[in-house]
């Protein structure tokens, strides 16, 4: 990694026996989206509390921004702007109130505070509801106040924890919208948890995959799925008259394919390459009809269903061979 501007090497964290963060290791770049991805419980809050120097490690070491939270933390918090998943705004003050309050907090002058809340408000699409109480906010304005809230004190990164949380679809959509234009604007590195993978995958440019205190994989969506899915990261799915057993077993015979499940006239092939080409061929020269072949986006919904619906298996590093039924290899 050229510029990593939140560096996390080897980092354990223990309350007493229970171990929430286990050797992790993890950079991310200055102006990247990185999202930390997880169930609950996987170990993400933890992980941002010991970013911003609010827990400490047991043991490996961290750096933001060049700082070390546990020994640096206001310096960490100057140049960190952090949304908790319940972010708490003072009831009786408006949404204006509010992100002056937080100017007075970080000792930012008046008229600059003043200036910032209103180009803020613009941008987080707030500027009819500025005078409005947030006790009267809904939870997508709150999320959206949030930010502009974090973003007064002009932070080079923001760390938003489950940040869509509660939100309805469209909310969520405008919300990670409007994190992908800052990003682009202020030139901020984000970094967001969430258990919500469908959602938030679309705007990070990397996400790590974090199960039971551990990093499975980080990266793009493409390149997880090979990480996790080591043996077969292809799936070709094929529609082939007559897809009988003739078929399948000349199918199999092509090295790089490791199962097949077989749904009526649908075929899929676990492959540990792209030999959608061969595939064709065989299928052709067995005499069989072939209709349609495609290579399905395995990746996200493989790992979702067995990473975010509790799915996950102790063999997680493997590919579920084992679990196929019927034409196994
Ligand atoms: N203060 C604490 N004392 C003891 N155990 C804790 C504490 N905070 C977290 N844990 C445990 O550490 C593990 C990781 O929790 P953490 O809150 O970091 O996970 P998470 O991925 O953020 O989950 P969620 O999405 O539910 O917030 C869990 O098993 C949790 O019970």
């Amino acid at each position: 990694m050229i510029n990593p501007i939140i560096q996390l090497e080897n980092i354990t964290k223990k309350y007493d026996e229970q171990l929430a963060v286990n050797h992790l290791s993890l950079s991310i770049e200055k102006g990247e989206i990185f999202g930390l991805l997880g169930p609950n419980g996987a170990g993400k809050t933890t992980t941002i509390l010991m970013m911003l120097g609010l827990s400490e490690p047991t043991s490996g070491s961290i750096s933001v921004c060049g700082w070390n939270p546990t020994r640096n933390p206001l310096d960490v918090k100057k140049e960190v702007g952090y949304l908790p998943d319940d972010v708490g705004f003072y009831q009786h003050m408006t949404g204006w109130q509010n992100l002056i309050y937080t100017a007075q907090l970080n000792g930012i002058p008046k008229e600059e505070a003043e200036k910032r809340a209103n180009d803020l408000l613009q941008k987080v699409n707030l500027v009819d509801a500025a005078d409005k109480k947030t006790g009267k906010y809904s939870r997508g304005m709150r999320q959206r106040l949030g930010l502009a809230d974090v973003l007064m004190k002009n932070p080079s990164v923001i760390i938003l924890d489950e940040p869509t949380l509660g939100i309805d679809p469209e909310g969520v959509r405008d919300f990670l919208n409007l994190i992908r234009q800052l990003n682009e604007e202020e030139a901020l590195t984000v970094l967001l948890s969430s258990h919500q993978l469908h959602q938030v995958q679309q705007i990070c440019d990397r996400v790590g995959i974090f199960v039971k205190g551990e990093l499975l994989a980080s990266g793009n969506t493409e390149s997880l799925g090979k990480q996790l899915f080591l043996t077969a990261p292809f799936v070709i799915k094929v529609i082939a008259n007559p897809a009988n057993e003739t078929l399948i077993e000349k199918l199999k015979d092509i090295p790089q394919v490791h199962r097949i499940e077989k749904v009526d006239n649908v075929l899929e092939l676990y492959c540990e390459e792209d030999v959608a080409a061969e595939i064709s061929k065989v299928i052709v020269e067995s005499g069989s009809a072939l209709y349609e072949i495609q290579k399905k986006d395995f990746g996200l919904d493989e790992i979702y269903h067995r990473y975010f619906e509790g799915g996950e298996k102790d063999e997680h590093r493997h590919d579920k061979k084992e679990t196929n039924v019927g034409n196994e290899k």
